[in-house]
């Protein structure tokens, strides 16, 4: 870990932020010839020390296009707009450079992918490629490097690491290939990781078995997890918070009790009921009918309305911004909870709810999308 931390006023800034990683107004766009879309249009959340923040929704909301923008890892024709910005430790991120994302990459932030085999070289064995990680990030090499490869592989509940420590990914089965790519992740000693689908890929016993660890390694290291993934069962095992992603946009966010027993966004609670659950008392799986729209102009209106069961007239004309669903932020249950919605805040009058969204908040939105965006009300 080659540390050149400038000690300027960049730790003043550190002192103030109060969560570890802070994403706000983040919008990702790709140029394609005939349209931009609007993949990541204005997400903003946080994430404490140790907090795990479940980012969940549809295909195509824009969740990888998320963690990609927070990794660095948005290539041509994809861009962060202008007023996009991400905090880690209180340090913007946007605008590094490859390297100095790289370095990020390599001690602060790393990410875990759905498929452990994008991530794995076939060629080499698992423990080469911890080895490198090590080698790269902390400067271990030869014995040293295999000892800690060992260590890491056990950690991540690897029967026998050193023995397996030099097979190939293709000697592993799934799961354990996944446990190997965590163990890749926490080779550059990460405070953040980001996991983006990590146990979609693999069965239900498996998959429960990888979240433990996640849980145990979260316990152990102190780690901040932006967890994400479209099924809310999932979410309700590992997340803190929950932030619902709809069409590029945060749509709810609140603690994850609250979310579950007390859902607000329309969205949410169409998505709630779809968890094929028993638990729920549900025997039938309901989906939310439709698709989630490919937005590809700023929005005007609610991007959810046309299949939304609550819509009334202004969803059509004025596009809703995250507000507390109860004036003053709300108390109790309801602290912290957010939706973007005309409905709320609930007990406000409507009209002057509406004109809250049409204000874009009303102070609580980031400089620099004043500009356009919300407006434009018919
Ligand atoms: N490289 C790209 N070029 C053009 N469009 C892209 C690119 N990458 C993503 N998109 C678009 O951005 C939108 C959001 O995609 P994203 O992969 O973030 O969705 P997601 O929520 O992760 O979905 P899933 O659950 O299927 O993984 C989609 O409409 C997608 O087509
Ligand atoms: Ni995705």
């Amino acid at each position: 870990m080659a540390a050149d931390t400038p000690s300027t006023p960049a730790d003043a800034g550190r002192a103030a932020a109060d969560r570890l990683l802070e994403v706000e107004n983040l919008q990702t766009v790709f140029h394609t010839e005939r349209e931009t879309i609007r993949a990541v249009d204005g997400v903003s959340f946080g994430i404490g020390e140790g907090e795990t923040l479940g980012l969940v929704g549809e295909s195509g909301s824009g969740k990888s296009v998320t963690a990609r923008s927070i990794m660095g890892l948005v290539d041509d024709p994809g861009e962060l707009l202008p007023g996009s910005s991400v905090r880690f430790d209180g340090r913007e991120l946007t605008g590094l450079s490859e390297k100095g994302y790289e370095e990020v990459r390599g001690s602060g932030i790393a990410m875990v992918f759905q498929d452990p085999l994008s991530t794995l070289n076939p060629v080499y064995t698992v423990g080469n490629q911890i080895e490198e990680a090590l080698e790269l990030h902390r400067g271990l090499s030869g014995i040293d490097a295999t000892q800690k490869a060992i260590e890491l592989l056990e950690d991540v509940g690897i029967p026998d690491a050193a023995r397996r420590v030099s097979e190939y990914p293709h000697e592993f089965s799934g799961g354990m290939r996944q446990r190997a790519v965590i163990a890749m992740a926490l080779a550059c000693d990460p405070e953040v990781l980001v996991c983006d689908e990590p146990t979609t890929a693999l069965d239900v016993t498996i998959q429960a078995q990888i979240l433990e660890l996640l849980d145990d390694l979260q316990d152990e290291h102190g780690l901040s997890i932006l967890f994400i993934t479209h099924d809310m069962g999932v979410i309700a095992e590992v997340a803190d918070r929950v932030a619902v992603m709809y069409a590029g946009e945060v749509v709810e966010q609140a603690p994850v009790e609250t979310l579950y027993e007390n859902p607000r966004h329309p969205y949410t609670e169409g998505l709630l009921r779809s968890i094929p659950s028993t638990q729920l008392g549900a025997d039938r799986l309901e989906t939310i009918e439709g698709e989630v729209p490919t937005p590809n102009e700023p929005a005007t209106d609610c991007r959810f309305a046309p299949r939304c069961p609550k819509a009334f007239d202004a969803c059509e004309a004025v596009h809703p911004v995250p507000v507390p669903v109860e004036v003053g932020g709300g108390a109790g249950v309801d602290a912290g909870h957010t939706a973007a919605c005309l409905l709320y805040p609930e007990d406000e009058p409507e009209k002057r709810a509406i004109d809250r969204h049409a204000a874009g908040g009303e102070g609580g939105k980031t400089p620099g999308t004043a500009g356009d965006g919300g407006g434009d009300r018919r």
